[in-house]
């Protein structure tokens, strides 16, 4: 599979740029010579079951630990040497939930964006546009510990969307809801990209989540065993969806990897 490099003339760079990752604690080696792209303007999963490495690669990618081995781009921007340009480019949603219970929506965001340098004026413009997107403008001046699972989701999202990165990245971001609220937060993310251009990155180990139009990269053990469009995947593992191709190449491991890459 080719991987485009940021700096090779008039093609556009990547939103994000992984080439050849590895990271280990200690003895215990869990990410091995991972690389993929995701371009500008799409919705990509990330696809892994739990203990692949997807939050430990989210990790490298903002730069809670250095990336030693290999090197990761943001918008043509590496993380580690440019780390100002990257980060700024990049919004986040964690796995665990990050907002303070005991706060109002209005107060986490602003907080938020105050952190981000953006004036007050334009931040309570941008949380109330974002809201509005996210389907919760009414919600403003709630304390966040009344709000629902997705509703608070939601919160994160437009937390991580005030200071206009145009990549978001989101760990597992529908773990613990309930299907409504699980469809709803994927269908306003999906909305965001189609609307806005915003490039996005889906970790999720949930494979209904994945859609045929999707880019889709496969994490096992580590190790990426597919990257590219979901019905390449899907056929090159001679499979009828990416469910069976999950299974199909998670079983059969370094010979996959010879298949689709
Ligand atoms: N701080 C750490 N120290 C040691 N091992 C760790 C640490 N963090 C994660 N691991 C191990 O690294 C491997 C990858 O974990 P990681 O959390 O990155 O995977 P994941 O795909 O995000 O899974 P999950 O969805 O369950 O969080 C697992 O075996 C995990 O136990």
């Amino acid at each position: 599979m080719q991987h485009v490099k940021a700096d090779e003339g008039m093609i556009p760079p990547a939103a994000l740029d992984v080439s050849r990752v590895s990271h280990a604690y200690g003895p215990k080696q869990v990410l091995s010579d991972v690389s993929f792209m995701v371009p500008q303007g799409r919705f990509s999963v990330l696809l892994g079951l739990n203990g692949a490495g997807k939050t430990t690669l989210f990790s490298l990618i903002c730069h809670l630990y250095d990336s030693r081995h290999g090197a990761i781009r943001i918008f043509g921007h590496d993380v580690v040497r440019q780390s100002g340009h990257a980060l700024r480019r990049l919004g986040i949603v964690f796995q665990a939930r990050t907002l303070d219970l005991d706060l109002s929506v209005y107060h986490n965001l602003a907080y938020h964006a105050s952190l981000h340098g953006i004036g007050r004026g334009e931040a309570r413009q941008r949380i109330g546009l974002l809201l509005q997107q996210v389907g919760m403008e009414d919600r403003l001046h709630a304390k966040v510990r009344a709000l629902s699972g997705g509703q608070m989701r939601r919160v994160e999202i437009v937390r991580a969307l005030l200071h206009r990165p145009p990549l978001l990245l989101l760990d597992e971001a529908t773990v613990g809801l309930d299907i409504r609220s699980r469809a709803d937060i994927l269908a306003t993310i999906r909305r965001l990209v189609a609307e806005e251009r915003i490039s996005v990155l889906w970790a999720t180990h949930l494979i209904d989540e994945v859609d045929v139009s999707d880019r889709v990269v496969l994490l096992h053990k580590g190790r990426v065993l597919a990257d590219g469009r979901v019905s390449d995947v899907v056929s090159a593992s001679g499979t009828e969806d990416i469910g069976q191709a999950f299974g199909v190449l998670t079983q059969s491991g370094a010979q996959a990897e010879e298949v689709l890459r």
